[in-house]
């Protein structure tokens, strides 16, 4: 038997896999704040977590990727910083040994537009989609999705996503500040600004993927960045048509974990079809010194996520078929 973090790995059974996680960074160079609810954030700190994580990861040897749940860097950065922040929060991402595949988070969008930012995170992607998919062995496949497809953030002000995403809040929030969540009740929370959707074309590109993945017996992760589940997170951090996103992945057997950032004090559920969701403490939150985040052993039937510091480590089981 091995031993790793308290986790114990029995003797033979190697891991088909790992990867490493990061989530929420949020570097700024300013000085440490608070979140609206008080919450200290470090934003100095938190490119000196994501350094810690890397040297870790490339410690490891064995990681074939990592997968960092965005916000790179934070809405607070000084304009005309945006571009110098980003490449800078790269440019740590770049000393790891293997490739991160990035996800689009809201404080992202708050410093550069789509068309700049996606070329910087190597999205794999074309016409300013976030979305795409991955498949490191023929039995995984990883989904990334793209939550901000439909925002009132990243896209220019005339763009048909943009006034379509006005219009959900509009009618869903009556509040004059579109983050506020004042008045509004349980899940209803949701609809702030700095939350998004999923769109039509790629719920109908997730369905044909979910096709294929059950076809080739794959197992699927899903990453986004906002929380697909209310047994996950806070109302106010879920994604705002995490329903229909579900309605769709509930549909097949292949999705084994949803993976999420957004909801910075980390979360996990079991939703009602039996997939996990586990949502990842925040790198920005971290107080000097500390750390969060982590890897994930990959199995034929669980998957172990092993975290640093106030990443809480997670064993998920699921049914291998
Ligand atoms: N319960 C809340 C949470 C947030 N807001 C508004 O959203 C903005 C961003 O929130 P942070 O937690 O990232 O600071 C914040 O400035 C508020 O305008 C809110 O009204 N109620
Ligand atoms: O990442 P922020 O600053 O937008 O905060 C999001 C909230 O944590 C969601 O509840």
């Amino acid at each position: 038997m091995a031993s790793v973090n308290g986790f114990v790995r029995v003797k033979g059974k190697e891991p088909l896999f790992s990867f490493g996680v990061i989530s929420d960074v949020q570097y700024a160079d300013i000085p440490d704040g608070r979140s609206f609810l008080g919450v200290p954030r470090y934003y100095r700190h938190s490119i000196q977590v994501l350094q810690r994580a890397v040297k870790i990861w490339n410690n490891h040897r064995k990681l074939r990727f990592a997968i960092n749940l965005g916000d790179i860097v934070d809405g607070f950065c000084p304009k005309g910083e945006s571009l110098t922040a980003v490449q800078k929060v790269v440019k740590e991402f770049a000393k790891f040994d293997s490739p991160t595949y990035h996800l689009i988070g809201n404080h992202c969008l708050y410093n550069l537009p789509r068309q700049d930012l996606l070329p910087l995170l190597n999205f794999p992607t074309i016409d300013g989609h976030a979305y795409y998919d991955f498949s490191p062995i023929p039995e995984y496949r990883f989904v990334v999705l793209d939550g901000y497809d439909i925002s009132a953030i990243g896209w220019p002000r005339d763009h048909p996503k943009a006034a379509q995403a006005l219009r959900i809040l509009q009618e869903k929030n009556p509040n004059p500040d579109k983050n506020s969540p004042q008045g509004l009740v349980g899940i209803e929370r949701r609809f702030l600004m700095f939350n998004g959707a999923v769109g039509r074309e790629q719920l109908e590109w997730l369905d044909a993927i979910l096709i294929d993945s059950t076809k080739h017996e794959q197992k699927v992760v899903v990453c986004s960045h906002m929380p697909l589940d209310p047994g996950a997170a806070t109302p106010e951090a879920l994604c705002w048509n995490y329903d229909e996103v579900m309605e769709v992945i509930h549909k097949y057997n292949c999705v084994k974990v949803c993976i999420a950032g957004h909801d910075h004090k980390g979360g996990y559920s079991v939703d009602s079809h039996g997939i996990h969701h586990r949502v990842l403490e925040a790198a920005l939150e971290c107080p000097p010194g500390t750390d969060a985040f982590g890897y994930v052993d990959v199995y034929h039937d669980r998957i172990s996520l092993i975290g640093t510091g106030r990443m809480v480590n997670t064993e998920i089981a699921f049914d291998s078929r």
